[in-house]
């Protein structure tokens, strides 16, 4: 059984938390009352069938029986698919649309697979207190990072470096911003910096910025919370600009 389905929030947390570094997740959520979900789920069967397992995990989700998981991804409709790496939101597609499903699996899958062979997942540990950076982020050198912190700003058009998710903010700053584009409706992927500690400390010099939040906004730097929340008195359509 190549695509998943799930059955429990925990099963959920456990399948996309262990073992899930530089593998590709990708997020079905389905409902048995739309037809267009009967049509993709077929198309999901056919191409997990062929893709590298160690490379993907398919994971189906009915949206009716795991209302808390779809609120966590805000689904408003079906069929949705959200693909993650590296705990970051890379895409999502709404919708039946087989071609743009398979493009995406394509290109993000590819992207996995020479991660994995070469660089490191993030740490396991999200608990704010812990600070030791591990073995293999000591191996990582500067070109290494920086070449991984290039990928990662770019991950999304909008990416928000933060301490924990926008789910489970770890940091008051954090859950700002993270309020700030939810009530903009601005769809972004995100980083939680305290996961990997290289990234935490290695984006301050990347970016030249101190602290976080920071959010990139098409690969380019944009500001912390108080620049975002400046930006947006000046210009009410910030980020419809920033975006373009
Ligand atoms: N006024 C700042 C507030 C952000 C801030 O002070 N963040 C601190 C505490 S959460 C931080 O990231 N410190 C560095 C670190 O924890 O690595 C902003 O506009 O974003």
């Amino acid at each position: 059984m190549t695509v998943v389905e799930i059955k429990s929030q925990d099963q959920f947390t456990q399948l996309t938390t262990t073992n899930a570094a530089n593998k590709l997740i990708v997020l079905y959520f389905k409902a048995q009352w739309a037809d267009p979900c009967k049509s993709m789920s077929q198309v999901l069967e056919a191409v997990s069938e062929k893709v590298r397992q160690e490379d993907v995990r398919f994971l189906s989700i009915d949206a009716d029986k795991h209302p808390e998981i779809s609120d966590l991804f805000e689904i408003a409709a079906v069929p949705y698919f959200v693909f993650i790496q590296n705990g970051t939101i890379v895409k999502e597609i709404s919708g039946a649309d087989p071609k743009e499903f398979v493009k995406s699996l394509e290109i993000l899958s590819n992207a996995s697979a020479s991660l994995a062979n070469n660089a490191k997942g993030p740490k396991s540990t999200s608990d704010e207190e812990s600070s030791g950076s591990s073995d293999d982020e000591e191996d990582e050198t500067e070109e290494e990072i920086n070449a991984r912190l290039m990928k990662l700003v770019q991950a999304a058009p909008v990416m928000l470096f933060m301490k924990g998710s926008p789910s489970e903010p770890k940091c008051g700053f954090s859950r700002q911003l993270v309020g700030i584009l939810r009530e903009h409706q601005i769809r972004f992927g995100f980083f939680d910096i305290l996961r990997d500690e290289n990234v935490r400390q290695s984006l301050k010099k990347f970016s030249d910025w101190p602290t976080f939040p920071q959010l990139y906004i098409n690969g380019e730097f944009q500001g912390g919370l108080d620049i975002i929340k400046e930006s947006i008195e000046e210009d009410p359509e910030y980020f419809q600009h920033a975006l373009q």
